[in-house]
């Protein structure tokens, strides 16, 4: 048995056998040619793979559903692609090696889609992708991305990329490991919106081989081989705790009755409408820019209507926050940032594209008005990574200017927290993103492993920042309620939930998944021993002593496994 340590993103205890993500093929060298061998047989092992690569992609797409379906059918159609095909064939005959071939074929049919904008363009990571899967097949190597599998397994890889989300199976995967990542990576948010257990920054996670049986304990962050009957029994009492924590009712109370709702943070309709089944008050968080993820322009007005107005109909009753297109860092956007500047965390990011390219922000702002128009739901609108009084008053003009009655701002970078009074004297409510706010006060990047202790919300500075900006709104509170709601990851945290509920935090926001622990756990206390508990995290002086105090207070933890 060997022991692997990383860090517990996502909680649960299961047994499964590994399959690891082959990683992304390299380019074949430029000018590379074929040689012992005739231009028939080169032509005819290039169509070869093409052929398998499409049957196998078909294959995959036959027993599919919804998002991933659609993703495998147009990926199997591209690999069949005449002009793809076509093109690497001429460069084949001209003494290019079929690899190399396929490679610069592709990217020629890649740059033509994306010249064609709209819809076309949008295929232009399917082209990129069949490319890569037919070089593999030439080199006998697997296909990149998720593994196919028809069992159930644990998934190992280096990290996640939006991208693979598409494919990545909940019903196939029983856990996430990987190499990289902190707790705010997005592999971490996936793992946590599909209710998987996950455990990042995994040292030597790529010598595991593919079968090996492994124990994933994802609240401990550790991975174990080989495991014996008592991690059998762990496994076995997880699955059946997690049956009896149930779902969530749809109202979150303290013991002494104090209304806390919970939202959910989504990334585009269909989330929204599994939201609303799990119960889910309405929307904290639309991270709208998830909806032109792998998009190179951007999308027309009524397109982003009708992707809006999507989430809207699921919570025709609810509230539903609208985030305004959060580019940059970790979600680029091809239209809005600069994928060369050397700092992007620190660069020209969600509210600040505003400033390089004016206008995309009122379009989307009208978009969001066509969407709420006719629509019964509360929309609400806030803008990410506002820094300043200033910037909030501008995005409070911007969406009077489009008719949008609720401005907001999302606290994230700690200047906003600390000026929160000024900021939200502007604006109608702030919704705290606790995954930047600790990346920035802390200074590390929420991507990387190896600064997780770092980037943890827990972090006595992060607690004084929640509570700096709660005391601002109450300060502001002279021009009208200003409400303060948690959308980061924090909020999905049962235990950092109770404190932040005892900090003063109005609404939390979470992935759906997490709804119906953290409405348990806060149904254990009243607002009393909230506020106890919360004084008790403020006052210790590490992540770790503030995090084991509340877990101590909360007995109702250790019974639900969380
Ligand atoms: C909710 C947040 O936004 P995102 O994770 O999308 O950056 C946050 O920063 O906490
Ligand atoms: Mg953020």
């Amino acid at each position: 048995m060997s022991t692997f340590v990383g860090v517990g993103v996502s909680p649960g205890r299961v047994i499964g056998p590994v399959r690891q993500m082959p990683r992304a093929v390299a380019e074949p060298p430029a000018g590379e040619r074929w040689s012992d061998t005739t231009v028939d047989d080169e032509t005819a092992h290039l169509l070869a793979a093409a052929k398998a690569v499409q049957a196998e992609l078909r294959g995959r797409a036959e027993s599919a559903t919804g998002d991933a379906k659609a993703v495998l059918e147009a990926t199997a159609m591209m690999a069949a692609d005449p002009m793809l095909l076509k093109s690497a064939n001429t460069l084949v005959v001209a003494g290019t090696s079929a690899e190399r071939a396929v490679w610069e074929a592709g990217a020629q049919v890649a740059d033509m889609l994306r010249g064609l904008g709209g819809y076309m363009a949008e295929r232009t990571q399917d082209v990129l992708d069949v490319r890569s899967r037919i070089v593999a097949e030439l080199r006998g190597l697997p296909a990149p991305g998720i593994p196919a599998s028809e069992t159930p397994f644990v998934l190992a890889a280096e990290d996640l990329a939006p991208a693979d989300t598409a494919t990545l199976n909940p019903d196939l995967v029983l856990a996430l490991v990987t190499g990289s990542g902190g707790p705010q990576s997005h592999t971490a948010i996936l793992a946590r919106a599909l209710g998987l257990p996950a455990v990042v920054a995994v040292h030597g996670v790529d010598g595991i081989d593919d079968g090996t049986e492994v124990f994933v304990d994802g609240a401990a962050g550790s991975v174990l081989t080989n495991p014996g009957d008592v991690e059998r029994t762990a496994a076995a009492i997880w699955s059946e705790q997690s049956r009896a924590l149930g779902s969530y009712s749809g109202t979150c109370t303290t013991t002494d009755g104090h209304r806390v709702p919970l939202l959910a943070n989504v990334g585009s309709g269909a989330d929204a409408r599994k939201a609303a089944d799990a119960g889910a008050e309405g929307v904290g968080l639309l991270r709208t820019e998830f909806c032109f993820l792998d998009r190179d322009t951007e999308p027309a007005v009524a397109e982003q209507a009708a992707a809006y107005r999507e989430v809207f109909d699921a919570f025709p009753h609810g509230k539903v926050v609208v985030r305004t297109l959060d580019a940059g860092a970790d979600k680029p956007l091809p239209f809005l940032t600069d994928a060369t500047e050397p700092n992007p965390a620190l660069g020209v990011r969600g509210y600040r594209t505003e400033l390089a390219t004016p206008g995309v922000l009122d379009r989307q702002l009208k978009a969001i008005a066509e969407a709420a128009d006719g629509a019964e739901t509360e929309v609400w609108v806030m803008a990410p990574m506002i820094a300043t009084a200033d910037e909030a008053h501008r995005f409070a003009d911007s969406c009077a200017a489009a008719g949008l009655q609720v401005p907001g701002v999302m606290v994230e970078v700690p200047s906003a927290a600390l000026t929160a009074e000024s900021i939200l004297r502007n604006v109608q409510f702030a919704s705290i993103g606790t995954n930047d706010l600790t990346q920035y006060v802390m200074a590390a990047d929420r991507q990387l492993g190896p600064l997780a202790a770092l980037n943890d919300p827990w972090q006595p500075a992060v607690l004084q920042l929640i509570k700096q900006t709660v005391a601002g709104a109450a300060a502001a509170h002279e021009n009208g309620n200003k409400s303060v709601g948690v959308c980061g990851e924090a909020a999905a945290d049962p235990a950092l939930a109770v404190v932040l509920v005892g900090l003063g935090v109005d609404t939390l926001s979470m992935s759906a998944r997490a709804l119906a622990g953290v409405a348990a756990v806060l149904a254990s206390v009243s607002l009393d021993e909230a506020r106890k508990l919360a004084e008790q995290a403020l006052g210790a002086p590490s992540a770790l002593e503030a995090r084991t105090a509340v877990r101590a207070g909360l007995p109702i933890l250790e019974t639900l496994g969380l």
